[in-house]
């Protein structure tokens, strides 16, 4: 069934009420690749219940896998062949840090429904707030191959380049042959991250990374390079997938400090020299400054 934009964004938002505790914070972050390796002070933060910090990227898996196979999909409107999703973006808004055990209650919709002629381009948006306010706020950018050209707005066409000059820091994430098989059990099933004939109907030639894997272990490598450690500096993170990211290849992280509290970021599919992430993570002013003092 097609995308039924004027239906999608007609519809009242979505309801949910989720919760997590530590142990899906952990299973999330050994999910990204945390925990590796095991005797590193830095890893156990992610990893160890007694000292447990939250990445703040865990809020795209908090409380995920109720009532469809992808909670954020299942919306009126967007009753689509999985075959031809792909994840092309996703924006994280912080209204306050994520605490490691929480409850919430999530509203769901989409905010625009873009015809890119040979896909259509979904944007939806969820906000979570608990019994003290608003937690998070996050947008999904969602791509659907095959379901343009019924007569709706283009929208608009911007693209990210990374800066021109050199990158402040560099850093490798080899991901593992099982990535995606791990990732999935944070709740997102779509078999184009597991099963090789699902991911061959969609065009590739073997599973996918989701791509919110990728912006975990981005977010992750900016926190543990420029951060030094403390996810709480984190404020929101703005990415967009480029490209596929095959699991077992390696991701080359490209971080600079581009002031304003803000770094940008890119990765790099090295093996194939693909970039498949442009993104943008805010609220990081207090270490620039402390960075810049040391050095
Ligand atoms: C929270 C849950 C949300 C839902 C999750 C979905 C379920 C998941 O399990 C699915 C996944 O994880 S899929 C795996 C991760 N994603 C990927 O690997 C996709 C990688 N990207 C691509 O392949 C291409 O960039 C591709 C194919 C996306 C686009 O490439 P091209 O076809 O070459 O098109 P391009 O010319 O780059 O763009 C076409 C038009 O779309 C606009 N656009 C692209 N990405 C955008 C984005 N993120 N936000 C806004 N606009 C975007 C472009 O600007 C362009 O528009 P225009 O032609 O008007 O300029």
């Amino acid at each position: 069934m097609p995308i039924d934009a004027a239906s999608a964004l007609a519809a009242a938002p979505r309801t949910d009420e989720i919760a997590w505790e530590p142990g899906d914070v952990q299973l999330y972050h050994l999910a990204l690749g945390a925990g590796r390796p095991a005797t590193d002070p830095g890893e156990l933060r992610y990893v160890l219940e007694s000292r447990l910090r939250v990445l703040p990227s865990f809020a795209t898996v908090a409380g995920a896998g109720a009532p469809g196979v992808i909670r954020t999909l299942s919306l009126p409107g967007v009753d689509t062949d999985l075959a031809r999703v792909l994840h092309a973006g996703q924006r994280l808004a912080l209204h306050r840090p994520v605490p490691p055990r929480g409850t919430a209650r999530t509203t769901t919709r989409v905010t625009a429904a873009y015809d890119k002629g040979t896909a259509a381009l979904l944007v939806t948006r969820t906000d979570a707030a608990d019994a003290d306010g608003t937690l998070w706020t996050e947008e999904a950018e969602v791509y659907v191959r095959g379901e343009g050209n019924w007569g709706g707005e283009r929208g608009p066409s911007a693209r990210s380049a990374p800066p021109a000059d050199g990158p402040d820091a560099v850093v490798d994430r080899p991901t593992r042959e099982d990535q995606a098989l791990l990732y999935r059990l944070t709740g997102d099933l779509n078999p184009l991250h597991a099963d090789p004939e699902f991911a061959a109907r969609a065009g590739f030639d073997r599973p996918v990374l989701h791509g919110l894997c990728t912006y975990g272990i981005t977010l992750k490598a900016v926190v543990d390079t420029l951060l030094d450690g403390d996810p709480a500096r984190v404020r929101g993170y703005g990415a967009r997938f480029t490209g596929v990211v095959y699991p077992g290849e390696t991701l080359r992280v490209r971080m600079w400090r581009a002031g304003g509290g803000v770094v940008r970021v890119t990765g790099e599919a090295v093996e194939r020299g693909v970039r498949v992430l442009t993104g943008t993570v805010t609220g990081t002013d207090t270490v620039t400054r402390s960075a810049a003092r040391s050095g």
